[in-house]
């Protein structure tokens, strides 16, 4: 690995033309800058992150407020934009696992890890991008586990959700959660990496130009939608029994869920999911924030009462040296 984050890169630019048009129409604010967000794009392989990201920064390269964008998958083989930040010119992932001897999961965990290492110089780079830039988006890879479930996946969550608001974007390829099993399966990783990481969440049905995301509206709004759609599976197995319970504590995680049709492709939708990503901040600062907080707080009572209860023993051993002199040099 390089001994040092590889220098940033300036997004593309856009044409000329492009761009006076989009200051024309949207004329940068001389008002006070709102809060810069982090929007952590999680979702399983195929599911259109890094298309649904391309789609974004477009929107946002629109309206004048290009995004800030960084790229966490080291075996991504081609990005369809330009990241300023990119793992892989900093971890050459082929290399790592022909190093350590590892397959293509152990290889991207690696890279993760020894991207970590290096966190600090990215935080300090981005920190410095945050008093122009208003999102901040990161792409991670497909192996959702490596990511999420990982020390290198939650040190990088964690420090990105203490310097700004954050929200995790989970993206689910709707055509491919059309069967009440794989939607199901879906929405049980979705609440996981919900409860793991504590973080708002906004659930973004992609591929809305394929298959409309209704059915998933209706069966989040009604459990009884739902079993209707697994009876009318054809054989009634052990998979389906299993569902009918977990659609339960599903049914509690759905009322709290925000979720959005859009497709990556098209464009449809992406407005509505910025809206939902308003929301999400709200969040954030109502909920989340003050819970960090009342962490740190707490934190820093137990480092005090610990020093306190260190030196109460101290003087404790003291008076019972019998008068003697002790000598603390
Ligand atoms: N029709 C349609 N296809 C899409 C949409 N979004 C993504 N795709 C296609 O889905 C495939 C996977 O998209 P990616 O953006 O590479 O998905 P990813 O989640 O980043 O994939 P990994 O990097 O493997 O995790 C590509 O062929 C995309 O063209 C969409 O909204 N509509």
């Amino acid at each position: 690995m390089d001994a040092s984050i590889a220098a940033e890169k300036p997004a593309a630019e856009k044409p000329p033309a492009a761009k006076a048009k989009a200051e024309a129409e949207n004329p940068p604010t001389q008002t006070q800058r709102p809060e810069p967000v982090n929007l952590i794009m999680i979702g399983m392989a195929g599911s259109g992150k890094t298309t649904l990201m391309q789609r974004m920064n477009a929107y946002l390269h629109e309206r004048n407020d290009a995004p800030y964008v960084v790229n966490l998958d080291p075996a991504v083989a081609k990005l369809p934009f330009q990241a300023n930040i990119d793992i892989r010119d900093t971890v050459d992932y082929k290399q790592v696992m022909s190093e350590y001897s590892l397959g293509p999961n152990g290889g991207i965990l690696t890279s993760l890890n020894l991207f970590a290492t290096k966190l600090d110089q990215v935080m300090e780079i981005v920190e410095k991008r945050a008093q122009s830039k208003r999102y901040f988006l990161y792409d991670t890879p497909g192996q959702i586990e490596i990511f999420t479930w990982s020390a290198s996946g939650t040190i990088i969550t964690n420090t990105l959700a203490a310097s700004h608001p954050t929200v995790v974007v989970y993206v689910v390829d709707t055509p491919r959660s059309a069967s009440p099993a794989t939607f199901m399966s879906n929405m049980m990783y979705a609440c996981s990496i919900l409860y793991k990481t504590q973080l708002p969440f906004l659930v973004a049905f992609n591929k809305t130009d394929v298959v409309d995301d209704a059915f998933a509206r209706e069966w989040m709004a009604d459990f009884e939608a739902f079993q209707r759609a697994l009876a009318a599976e054809e054989d009634e197995t052990f998979m389906n029994s299993l569902m009918h319970s977990m659609c339960l504590v599903l049914d509690e995680f759905y009322t709290h869920l925000r979720a959005v049709g859009v497709s990556a492709m098209t464009g449809q939708g992406i407005p509505d999911l910025f809206a939902k990503i308003d929301d999400a901040v709200a969040e954030y600062h109502a909920e989340f924030r003050p819970a960090l907080e009342r962490q740190a707080q707490q934190k820093r009572d137990a480092e005090r009462a610990q020093k306190a209860d260190q030196l109460r023993r101290l003087m404790k051993d003291l008076s019972t040296t019998d008068g003697k002199e002790v000598d603390l040099g």
